[in-house]
């Protein structure tokens, strides 16, 4: 991340609403460390600045020219960020010119831009998905960098997923072959809370709530008959988060089936056995596989090829028909054993909605800080939350890895432990889940400015 040379005294003090606030602006030398757990004389590791208003800025109000765009699929919350930037923009700085970036990445050379204003967006917040839409695919750097030229923009807002973060890695670089002045700013959006070193990403809670609604019609479904089974498929195509905290919340929940955690289903601690186990225990019982679990194993059983869509993203087989219908062989044809099986299918479901209250309050200071880190000539960065403080990250920071659950650590345990699951894995996969946990890279958290292009 670079930092803009800062010139301008900041006009947040002469806004009556803020110029009261004691110790408003953030001091420069702010960092908010990444491990928070350290070790006695363990070095001081990596640190990233903490996000807020500067005492000084380095953009002019009139003459910033804003850019937003949503890229990916849909996650509650993303019309609030909109919102929260153009109100930000407007209200704390006394910027006007929002310009909103229709379709995605290739709305820059193809598609419509509009105008935002805080009263075009003034609802905004209470309606899910993006009222710039979205597109997956289409990233083409040099084009968009070219429009962001042609246009004089100078402040881009880029809101979206892991890919997304990384095509704005690569508009910032291309931004500062050309030593422009623009500031490239990204908001971490993903559902799946696959985005690395960030606490956790808006729209996850709404979604794991939302997802309590299929998991207990699964449950009231499964206890109300005899030897009843609910399977309810949830989103999360290689980080199974979703599907383990609606696990956790729930309680209703006998298994819960991820993507990092290999599963099989037949012979002695397989997924039939525990079936049956938990029918003659408790009559009944639930499921929540995430979609991207058991891939291997279904297409094994399809011979089938590998897709992508237009991100390269792996496209998915359907994991809760293929286990429903393996379920129902099993203990209908081979074990003639009377089951009733239901299966939900709520994954879009739980992304498409508005964001719920804290997600929302979240949502309103990850577009703040956003805004503060633009206006003070941050570039080059994503804005999370770290430790619970609101921090500015450098694109490759966030791009570096995936984050995944972790099947060695104490919240998969705890899950477990919840469900009282088998595990499925032997002690060869677990030496194996040690040794492939991907290690950073040693970059620093440093973010860069605009002025000098130096970090
Ligand atoms: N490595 C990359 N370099 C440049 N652009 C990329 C890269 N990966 C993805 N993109 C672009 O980013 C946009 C969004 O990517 P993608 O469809 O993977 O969604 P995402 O941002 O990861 O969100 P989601 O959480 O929904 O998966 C697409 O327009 C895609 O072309
Ligand atoms: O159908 P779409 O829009 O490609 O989105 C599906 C994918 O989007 C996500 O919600 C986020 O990547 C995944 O969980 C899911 O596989
Ligand atoms: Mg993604």
């Amino acid at each position: 991340m670079m930092l803009l040379l800062q010139t301008y005294p900041n006009p947040i003090k002469e806004n009556p609403a803020y110029s009261v606030v004691k110790q408003f602006f953030v001091n420069q030398d702010d960092t908010v460390p990444k491990k928070v757990v350290v070790q006695k004389d363990s070095p001081r590791g990596i640190h990233f600045r903490r996000a807020g208003p500067r005492q000084r800025v380095y953009f002019e109000s009139d003459d910033v020219n804003a850019c937003i765009v949503t890229c990916g699929g849909l996650c509650p919350g993303l019309n609030t960020v909109i919102r929260e930037i153009i109100c930000g923009l407007s209200y704390m700085y006394g910027v006007d010119k929002v310009l909103g970036i229709e379709g995605g990445y290739r709305g820059f050379y193809a598609r419509n831009t509009i105008q935002l204003t805080p009263k075009s967006v003034n609802d905004i917040h209470k309606r899910g998905g993006t009222i710039l839409s979205t597109s997956r695919g289409g990233h083409d750097t040099l084009k968009i960098v070219d429009n962001i030229q042609d246009r004089g923009i100078n402040q881009v807002y880029i809101i979206g997923g892991d890919g997304t973060q990384k095509g704005a890695a690569a508009i910032f670089e291309e931004i500062r072959r050309r030593r422009l002045k623009v500031a490239v700013a990204g908001i971490p959006k993903t559902i799946d809370n696959d985005i690395a070193v960030i606490d956790k990403s808006f729209g996850f809670d709404t979604a794991v709530e939302e997802a309590q609604r299929a998991i207990n019609a699964a449950h009231v479904e499964a206890e109300s008959v005899e030897n009843g089974i609910g399977v309810v498929k949830l989103m999360g195509r290689y980080s199974g988060f979703i599907a383990m905290y609606a696990t956790l919340a729930s309680r209703d929940v006998d298994c819960c089936l991820i993507p990092e955690s290999p599963f099989y289903l037949e012979g002695k601690g397989g997924l039939y056995e525990f079936i049956e186990r938990r029918l003659k225990e408790n009559g009944h019982m639930v499921i929540v596989v995430a979609e991207g679990a058991g891939q291997d194993l279904i297409a094994e059983s399809m011979k089938s090829m590998d897709h992508e869509d237009a991100s390269g993203n792996k496209l998915l087989l359907d994991v809760g028909l293929w286990l429903s219908q393996g379920i129902k062989n099993y203990f209908t044809s081979r074990q003639k054993m009377t089951i009733n099986l239901k299966y939900i299918d709520p994954t879009y479901m739980i992304r498409a909605i508005p964001s719920n209250a804290s997600d929302n309050v979240y949502c309103t200071l990850l577009a703040q800080s956003a805004v503060h880190g633009a206006m003070a000539g941050f570039t080059g960065f994503t804005v999370g939350l770290v430790n619970g403080r609101q921090t500015y990250i450098p694109f490759e920071r966030v791009t570096e890895k995936r984050n995944k659950v972790v099947i060695t650590d104490r919240m998969w345990a705890r899950l477990l432990s919840s469900t009282n699951q088998p595990s499925f894995l032997s002690s060869k996969d677990v030496e194996e889940a040690n040794k492939t946990e991907e290690q950073p890279k040693q970059t620093s958290g440093e973010v860069k400015c605009l002025e000098n292009g130096s970090t």
